[in-house]
């Protein structure tokens, strides 16, 4: 695995501030970073009154890297409390932090949550959870999280995943492997971009649809790979891709894009404040193992995800798909709401 340094940009204390202020102000009006349209709406207004100097740092992702790390915002490690020991108590722990997130998020696009993950909430709290230590989810810690896509099961997927560090005393690190780094030659691009098997839902969604419902009976194949406009982008989670059932000459292709993804895979160990914006039809991430400590200084990250209307990375059929049930929720803040 390479670690070549991701691309940072570093946000001045005048421009750091003024994020911390706007989403303190939130905060103080709503007492809750728990999303209500007004809230919504009042972040919104919010993000469009934010200085040239924060919007620039927010420019979408301008290198093959397909990500960056914007420093800048600070933690206080005593004022945000102990990390909480699931996601589902989290509650409104380092409220302040979702609502920046929310902040940042608005400047790139429309913020996006899910009806059956973290309870709709547009800021996800990722730590390690007791019992959970060997799933494919956020919430594991004793096995590697396998690079994905995020979402990837999903045609209204996140366009840009941001994962926005709390707390990591440990510094475990985020894997990223971008498609526009990899070697393959065109015979594996055309294979994968023939859609030929799906993506399940992931562990972390509570109500899609069950294999025994009959409208799951026909997941759709979807492509791997794809020639956007753009370059190369992809779609891409082989712990929920039923692989076994591919024809060998589209599983050696997906192993050697696999070998080529980890050919070219960095490591972001985030220190808190920083946050990592991936664009999530570019590159893959993933994380290390580690041992949760499950004592209140686990390492801590804030999830946002943001579609950017516009967008034509993505193959035309997507749109066609089901997304087994489970509801996009977006904030069309980008359009100017309230
Ligand atoms: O823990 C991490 O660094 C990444 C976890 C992850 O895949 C996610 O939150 O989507
Ligand atoms: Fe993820």
């Amino acid at each position: 695995m390479s670690t070549g340094a991701p691309p940072v940009r570093l946000l001045d204390p005048t421009a750091a501030a003024e994020v911390d202020h706007a989403a303190g102000k939130i905060l103080t009006t709503y007492g809750t970073s728990a999303t209500s349209s007004q809230l919504l709406e009042h972040v919104a207004r919010s993000a469009a009154d934010l200085s040239e100097s924060v919007r620039r740092h927010l420019r979408p992702v301008d290198t093959d890297d397909g990500l960056f790390v914007l420093r800048g915002l600070t933690v206080d490690d005593i004022a945000v409390g102990p990390t909480p020991g699931s996601w589902a108590t989290a509650g409104d722990g380092g409220a302040a932090h979702d609502i920046a997130m929310l902040l940042l998020a608005t400047v790139m696009g429309d913020p996006l949550a899910w009806e059956g993950q973290q309870e709709g909430r547009f800021v996800h709290n990722i730590v390690p959870a007791p019992g959970h230590e060997e799933e494919q989810t956020g919430a594991s810690s004793d096995v590697l999280l396998s690079p994905h896509t995020e979402d990837a099961f999903h045609p209204d997927r996140a366009h840009l995943l941001m994962l926005g560090c709390v707390r990591n005393h440990d510094r475990v690190a985020t894997t990223a492997a971008s498609v526009r780094h990899v070697r393959l030659d065109e015979a594996d691009i055309a294979t994968l971009t023939r859609p030929e098997l799906p993506i399940l839902p992931d562990d972390a969604y509570t109500n899609v649809w069950d294999p025994g419902d009959r409208r799951a009976e026909r997941p759709p194949d979807v492509s791997t790979l794809w020639r956007s406009p753009d370059g190369l982008t992809l779609r891409f989670d082989p712990a929920y891709t039923p692989l076994a059932k591919a024809t060998p000459v589209y599983r050696a292709a997906y192993g050697r894009l696999e070998a080529e993804l980890a050919r070219v895979s960095v490591s972001v160990s985030l220190d808190p404040g920083e946050v990592l914006v991936i664009d999530n039809d570019l590159v893959v991430h993933g994380r290390v193992p580690f041992k949760a400590r499950y004592d209140g200084t686990d390492r801590w990250l804030k999830r946002a995800s943001v579609r950017v209307p516009g967008r034509t990375t993505r193959p035309p059929a997507e749109a066609g798909e089901h997304g087994y049930g489970q509801a996009a929720l977006v904030a069309c803040a980008s359009r100017g709401a309230g």
